[in-house]
């Protein structure tokens, strides 16, 4: 993870991004910083184009202008694969492996912390007990929380979070929060979506708002 004591560079800096389907804007160009210890919430309506904004950055989709820098550099694949751990609707989880063996599987795919072990890692995200449970017999929330124990193994400083708050209790919700508020304290930032601040993280926090639906 960079030390955001000796990095000048804002961990994610966007220039102009803007995305297009058959030719209808969905978002931009939109300017934003995200410094190490912050968070950007990024709020609007349904069909805003959160999802879409996340998807561009993490590299899923490609933006019809604009640029993107990681840690001061063109955000490249190799960067985005060490920089950026993305946690979206569908966590890329398959169903017919175990929780403990998704968790090992997509560690295996996209790197862990050392010293972070993935039961250790079900335990904090309170699914200690479901290791050996087929995936497909998990609760929409608890895999929101298996999604979330992979995000905490992920070595990547910058999360990319699409409504990490959907489909969890209040507990789940004082979760994501405690947890954000870990990573940025370990030099770590978050970009959030949300439909509203109502679910915020108590930490450093700029706004950035997307335009109601056409
Ligand atoms: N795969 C797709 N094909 C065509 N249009 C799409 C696709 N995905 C999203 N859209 C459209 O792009 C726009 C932005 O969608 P997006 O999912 O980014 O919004 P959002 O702000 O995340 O919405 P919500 O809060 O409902 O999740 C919407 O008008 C949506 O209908």
């Amino acid at each position: 993870m960079p030390d955001s004591a000796v990095s000048p560079s804002p961990l994610l800096a966007v220039r102009g991004l803007a995305f297009s389907r058959n030719e209808t804007p969905v978002f931009g160009p939109l300017d934003f910083a995200v410094d190490a210890n912050e968070a950007l919430l990024v709020q609007g309506g349904n069909g805003a184009g959160k999802t879409t904004l996340l998807r561009v950055l993490a590299g899923l989709l490609r933006p019809d202008a604009g640029s993107m820098q990681i840690d001061g550099q063109p955000a490249r694949h190799e960067l985005r694969a060490r920089f950026v751990a993305y946690l979206g609707h569908l966590p890329g989880l398959k169903a017919d492996l175990s929780a403990l063996q998704n968790l090992d599987f997509l560690c295996g795919l996209h790197g862990r912390r050392e010293a972070q072990g993935t039961e250790a890692a079900m335990a904090i995200v309170g699914l200690a007990g479901y290791e050996d449970a087929p995936l497909r017999t998990l609760s929409a929330g608890q895999k929101k929380r298996l999604g979330l124990a992979r995000l905490w193994l992920s070595p990547a400083p910058l999360w990319l979070l699409d409504e990490p708050y959907a489909n969890l209790d209040l507990d789940g919700i004082t979760l994501v929060n405690r947890m954000v508020q870990a990573h940025l304290r370990d030099g770590g930032a978050a970009l959030i979506t949300t439909h509203g601040a109502y679910a915020a993280p108590p930490v450093r926090t700029r706004l950035l708002e997307l335009g109601a639906a056409a």
